[in-house]
């Protein structure tokens, strides 16, 4: 019985190798103060995060080599069930280092490309793992070479199955995915601003960029503004909301915790997004992409704004 399963996709999955230190300096030896390893990846992540708080999910990934071999590990020690589809490229490793005032800067490698026929298998093992399942969530970067259109492509299958589909990723996969009418997608503000090409400076500019995405063909856009909270911006109406976290320990990851919350808090309206809003913060709140158990996630700190003011200017 797969009912209500929130199935997740990342074709570009990592592991996400996470240093802290006292200060980045470039072109120094710099100790770092502690080291951690994740299983990485954006739909990895929100399938963890859905994991960790008894959520039903299941994560289709391609995994190669030893990296590969030690991603599964990984995943499997976490008790995810898997759906780990073979391929001869070898999964990349990001890396992260931390500052101790929680600045964040991110190497991500590009991944490596995929062929005709490890593609194919993948479409394979999602379908295999769908059938009944509440939600498909493709997410994150595309390896070099794959088609631009594979989520599009992806979503107009999965919706025509009945199948609600959320994307979240960034460069020219996301408009190509905008105009296959995708459930939900998931921006953030660089990746609003560069899929309607201006930039996104304001709350207001951030409703306006959403409603341009809904008019194009995603029926929801949940942006995410990192600690300016988030905007819903759906059929029924706008709703803003943040969440403040008074020590961040890493960002990275929030984004995926936002999502999870969100689908798993029902994925409509001010509860959802209330719902996603606890997720992030609680990510923001731990180190390394660590994803959020029930004990972590405090809704007190929620608001959600009755009286948004549209012309704020965004922090980040
Ligand atoms: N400094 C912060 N303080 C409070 N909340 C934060 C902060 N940074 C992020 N968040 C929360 O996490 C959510 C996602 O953050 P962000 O917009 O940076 O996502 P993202 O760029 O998709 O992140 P990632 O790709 O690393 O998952 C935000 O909507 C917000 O709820
Ligand atoms: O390179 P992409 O696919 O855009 O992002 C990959 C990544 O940065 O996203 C996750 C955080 O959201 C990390 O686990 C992972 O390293």
């Amino acid at each position: 019985m797969n009912q209500h399963v929130i199935v997740t996709l990342t074709l570009n999955p990592s592991l996400d190798r996470t240093i802290e230190v006292d200060r980045l300096a470039q072109g120094t030896v710099i100790r770092a103060t502690s080291a951690r390893l994740d299983p990485g990846g954006k739909g990895v992540n929100v399938s963890r995060a859905l994991l960790a708080n008894d959520v039903p999910t299941a994560a289709v990934v391609t995994v190669g080599g030893a990296d590969g071999d030690q991603l599964v590990h990984l995943l499997e020690a976490d008790g995810i069930r898997l759906g780990a589809v073979r391929v001869a490229g070898r999964t990349r490793s990001n890396i992260t280092v931390v500052e101790p005032d929680g600045l964040v800067t991110k190497f991500n490698e590009p991944g490596e490309p995929l062929s005709r026929k490890e593609l194919d298998a993948v479409a394979d093992r999602v379908l295999a793992e769908v059938e009944g399942a509440s939600w498909v969530v493709t997410c994150g970067s595309l390896p070099p070479g794959v088609p631009t259109d594979i989520y599009a492509r992806l979503c107009e299958f999965f919706t025509a199955a009945g199948i609600r589909v959320a994307v979240d990723t960034s460069g020219p996969a996301l408009p190509a995915a905008v105009e296959a009418g995708p459930d939900l997608v998931k921006p953030n503000r660089e990746e609003l601003a560069e899929a309607v090409g201006r930039p996104v400076d304001s709350v207001g500019d951030v409703i306006e960029a959403a409603e341009e995405l809904r008019d194009r063909g995603a029926r929801t856009v949940l942006a995410s503004l990192g600690a300016d909270g988030a905007v819903l911006v759906e059929e029924e109406g706008v709703t803003i909301g943040e969440a403040p976290v008074a020590e961040p320990r890493s960002t990275v990851g929030a984004g995926d915790a936002l999502l999870a919350g969100f689908l798993a808090g029902g994925a409509r309206g001010a509860p959802a997004l209330a719902e996603g809003l606890a997720w992030g913060a609680a990510a923001v709140g731990l180190p390394a992409s660590r994803m959020p158990r029930p004990e972590d996630i405090r809704r007190d700190i929620v608001r959600i704004h009755t009286r948004p003011d549209l012309g704020r200017s965004l922090i980040a």
